[in-house]
């Protein structure tokens, strides 16, 4: 009953026998090989965007402090909800990457950022002139770090409060293909036609060992992208372990399969919980997350038997008097299955624990 994070899941095969295929001889280092080409160009045939730039780097925060880097300069701030990763989750790499740039929280429901919110601090900045820092950028999350998703309309609202005060708008897809298969539309509608200029494509949490692709929709700031990654330290010399893993991802389709059956295993965990006296679900299950609220007992049954999740937010104990409800985050993968979910929920329930899984060897 693996339900920590996406970040938890094992690598699908189709990727690791692709990185196997990849190991025969010497291919040219640096993202020169065939491979990355290729990737460049499938990622372009995706988004339906033959200018788009790509690059692969190995973590999200890479992902989002670099393209953030190049979006914002120093002496301005990037907007971003109150509860985003860049703001919470990745130590100040976006303020390091920048150069110092700040971080400005916008609120909103369920952790997408609320245009008319996002209008009044971008308003709101700038206001004494030189004594301030200046307007540098919009940054939001798809699917959001609450589970939910911006539709391509939402996403659209979000750039033209942006564009109006002519700010270029980031995109922190670690968890895209999740939004993408949700929303049921395009790649190039969730991004570039509703004005998204720099998108960090995930592929981790869906599945990869560790690649992400950073999209530049605008070519114009390939360059200063890759003079950043390689001055990050994020350019990988055998890089064909990298674009093998992405190729091997968007072959088939792969990566919205993978999208899909971990969206469909947080859908059934999130009735089953819903369905639970006195279980309360705390956003829309929209994507491959659910947050939830249950009494405590539930969380010691499930927690004594095994499962593996967080108390969300983490500062809550287990231990304590009385039974009041306790908020957890519950993160399905594309290897999450029906068996896992169900015997959690009898757990939470109050059903007898599972039988022990033996694991051979
Ligand atoms: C929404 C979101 N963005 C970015 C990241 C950063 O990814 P990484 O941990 O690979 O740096 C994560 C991590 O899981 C995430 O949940
Ligand atoms: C850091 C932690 O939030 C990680 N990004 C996750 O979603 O599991």
């Amino acid at each position: 009953m693996h339900f920590a994070s996406d970040n938890t899941a094992p690598v699908p095969p189709q990727i690791l026998e692709a990185m196997i295929e990849a190991n025969h001889g010497h291919t040219m280092p640096y993202g020169n090989d065939v491979t990355t080409t290729d990737v460049r160009d499938a990622i372009r045939i995706a988004f339906e965007a033959p200018e788009a730039e790509v690059y692969l780097v190995a973590t999200g925060t890479a992902a989002n402090a670099l393209a953030l880097a190049c979006l914002c300069p120093p002496w301005a701030t990037v907007y971003c909800h109150r509860n985003a990763h860049v703001e919470e989750d990745e130590c100040g790499a976006p303020e390091f990457f920048t150069g110092g740039a700040k971080l400005t929280l916008v609120g909103g429901d369920h952790a997408k950022v609320d245009p008319d919110a996002l209008a009044r601090a971008i308003g709101f900045t700038a206001r004494a002139g030189v004594h301030n820092v200046q307007r540098g950028a919009v940054t939001i999350t798809n699917a959001t770090e609450a589970g939910a998703v911006y539709s391509p309309a939402e996403v659209a609202a979000i750039c033209a409060v942006a564009r109006a005060a002519d700010l270029p708008v980031h995109m922190d897809g670690a968890r895209f293909a999740n939004a993408l298969v949700s929303a049921g539309c395009s790649p190039a509608e969730m991004t570039w036609k509703a004005g998204i200029d720099v998108l960090s494509f995930g592929g981790t949490k869906n599945g990869l060992m560790g690649v992400e692709a950073v999209v530049l929709f605008d070519p114009a700031r390939a360059w200063e992208f890759e003079l950043r990654r390689k001055r990050g330290g994020h350019l990988f010399s055998k890089h064909r372990y990298l674009s093998a893993q992405m190729a091997a991802y968007l072959k088939d389709d792969l990566w919205l399969k993978l999208a899909e059956r971990a969206n469909h295993a947080a859908a059934r965990l999130s009735a089953g919980l819903a369905a639970l006296p006195g279980a309360t679900l705390l956003h829309p299950t929209q994507a491959n997350a659910v947050f939830a609220a249950w009494p405590r007992e539930g969380h010691r049954r499930a927690q004594k038997a095994g499962a593996q999740y967080y108390l969300w937010p983490m500062d809550q104990s287990l231990e304590g008097p009385g039974d009041q409800p306790l908020s957890a985050r519950l993160v399905c993968s594309w290897c999450t299955t029906e068996d896992e979910i169900d015997a959690f929920l009898r757990l939470v329930e109050g059903g007898p624990a599972p039988a022990p899984v033996h694991v051979p060897g």
